[in-house]
């Protein structure tokens, strides 16, 4: 506090528009986020059931009608539910100028995909920064960045405002706006829990404005004050969360290191668990037995398909993108994507060895989704395996509980057809693979898919069902990694 470019914190908000403190007297925001996809969306219904004023903004006008007629263009769980709560707290709008004028925290929430060459594309991030530029209000704006952007992007996106501003000259925007990161660590289908009750809370900056403005946005989620909704319960034993406040830099390479790490634990059971197969050994019991020891953690160490989402094999690349412009090599995240992307084979490689040819048979698809309770299908294995699987000339039918419309809409030209029901895809099949976890898939009507099927052979890419039941039920049963 009490820097040059600083402001005193009691004027983050004039004091006429001070609305009503829940939260111990804490000071309310007005917040805009651009983009309302995955993350966006979740944090603007987080925040303003916290009570902050937001306002999302999207230059998907479609997105931006069908939340306007409270319909989330998103599936995730409780999030409808979150929006309600959240009522006049939470506004939507393609025209990100008159919340902008006011605004005292925006968050950058826009995609960042991956491009051929590893690293993300960030075009979106480059409009919305000259957008927030154009339309930085007179009060002082801390910028956020909750985007996944390489290191140094802080710094580009800081430049990118005082160009569109008018200001030109950085250390004049400094007066009127500065710069933080925040990564974002919350996972698909448990978005909302994962940003109300985080293990963590990570914010970068140069300011230490901004990081004081952020702590103070996250008061409540830091010191867990607020009530829990009902549906969103907190976990039991919930402490005070921490805050790790840092540099810029630092903070943009949390993001990447924390899901590096969590890919090469992945692909590092995967890795034992081919060697488990080999020797006759069980890598669910392998899992275990390494997981609870404390300094390992029984966590990320479910071995199957591998990763697949929109973020670990983009912020992998991205990663190894970055490195490579500083000429060091990452040796251990190059390989822990070889070896994930490598596990898809594996349905070829087994369905082959079963099937001896692939040609002409049906093979149907439990679960498109990457991962349970989302409807996201970004570098899902399930659409690569099927790929993998229409190249050996196989037919493929396949079925998800919520991602079904998204994938119908986006792969129409796959040659996938799509099935309303796992009985339905079973149905004639020669093989089937479960490739998401689904809850919904534990308990199908095993016995009566087995009589329908050419052969009933399945092959559980998941390690998720349970293997007596479904040979009891007549199937030749297939796993990884046992
Ligand atoms: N999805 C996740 O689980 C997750 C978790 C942590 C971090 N992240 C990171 O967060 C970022 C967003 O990810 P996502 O999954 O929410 O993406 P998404 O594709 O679901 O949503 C991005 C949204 O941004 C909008 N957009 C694009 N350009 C815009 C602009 N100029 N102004 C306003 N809106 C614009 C798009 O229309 C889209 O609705 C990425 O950098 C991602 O790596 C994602
Ligand atoms: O033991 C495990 C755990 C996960 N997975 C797979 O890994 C992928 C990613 O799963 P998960 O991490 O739960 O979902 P994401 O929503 O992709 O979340 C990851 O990516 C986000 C975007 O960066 C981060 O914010 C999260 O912290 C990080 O967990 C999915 O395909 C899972 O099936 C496994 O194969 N084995």
């Amino acid at each position: 506090m009490g820097t040059e470019n600083s402001f005193p914190l009691s004027d983050v908000r004039a004091d006429e528009s001070c609305r009503e403190e829940p939260f111990g007297g804490l000071k309310l925001l007005k917040i805009v986020i651009y983009g309302t996809g995955y993350v966006g969306l979740t944090t603007g219904a987080a925040m303003a059931f916290l009570g902050h004023e937001v306002t999302c903004v999207d230059i998907d006008e479609a997105k931006i009608a069908s939340l306007r007629g409270g319909k989330s263009p998103i599936y995730e769980p409780r999030l409808d539910e979150l929006m309600e709560l959240a009522g006049g707290n939470l506004r939507f709008s393609v025209d990100p100028a008159p919340a902008l004028s006011e605004a005292e925290v925006v968050f950058v929430a826009v995609g960042t995909p991956p491009m051929a060459d590893g690293n993300p594309d960030l075009t979106a991030v480059q409009s919305a920064a000259s957008s927030i530029g154009r339309h930085l209000g007179l009060g002082f704006t801390v910028v956020v960045n909750k985007s996944t952007v390489p290191i140094g992007s802080g710094h580009w996106v800081e430049s990118l405002i005082a160009e569109a501003s008018g200001e030109g000259d950085i250390r004049n925007l400094r007066n009127r706006c500065c710069v933080a990161s925040n990564p974002e660590f919350l996972r698909e289908g448990s978005a909302l829990c994962d940003i109300l009750y985080p293990d963590r809370v990570v914010v970068g900056s140069e300011n230490p404005t901004a990081n004081e403005v952020l702590a103070r946005l996250y008061e409540p989620i830091l010191q867990q004050s607020f009530t829990a909704p009902w549906f969103l319960p907190r976990p039991e034993g919930m402490g005070a969360v921490p805050l790790v406040a840092t540099d810029l830099a630092s903070a943009e390479l949390i993001k990447y290191a924390s899901n590096a790490f969590l890919c090469t634990k992945i692909s590092l059971i995967n890795e034992i668990g081919n060697l488990a197969e080999k020797v006759g050994a069980d890598i669910t019991h392998i899992a275990r037995g390494m997981g609870l020891d404390a300094r390992i953690g029984g966590r990320f160490l479910q071995a199957g398909l591998g990763w697949g989402g929109s973020c670990f094999g983009k912020d992998s690349a991205a990663l190894i993108a970055t490195a490579k412009e500083y000429d060091i090599r990452m040796p251990i995240v190059e390989a822990a994507r070889e070896v994930n992307y490598a596990q898809r084979d594996l349905v070829v490689t087994k369905l082959l060895n079963e099937l001896k040819i692939l040609k002409g048979r049906t093979v149907g698809i439990l679960g498109l989704a990457f991962k349970p309770n989302t409807d996201d299908i970004r570098d899902a294995p399930a659409l690569d395996i099927a790929q993998r699987l229409i190249d050996r000339g196989a037919r493929i039918q396949a079925h998800d509980p919520i991602a079904l419309d998204r994938a119908s809409c986006q792969l129409n030209h796959s040659g996938i057809r799509f099935g309303p029901t796992a009985e339905a895809v079973a149905a004639g099949a020669d093989a089937l693979v479960l490739t998401t976890d689904w809850a919904m898939y534990r308990d199908l009507p095993w016995k009566r898919m087995a009589k329908t099927m050419a052969n009933p052979l399945i092959l559980d890419g998941r390690n998720f069902l349970d293997q007596a039941q479904l040979v009891n039920a007549g199937f030749r049963f297939l796993s990884i990694g046992r």
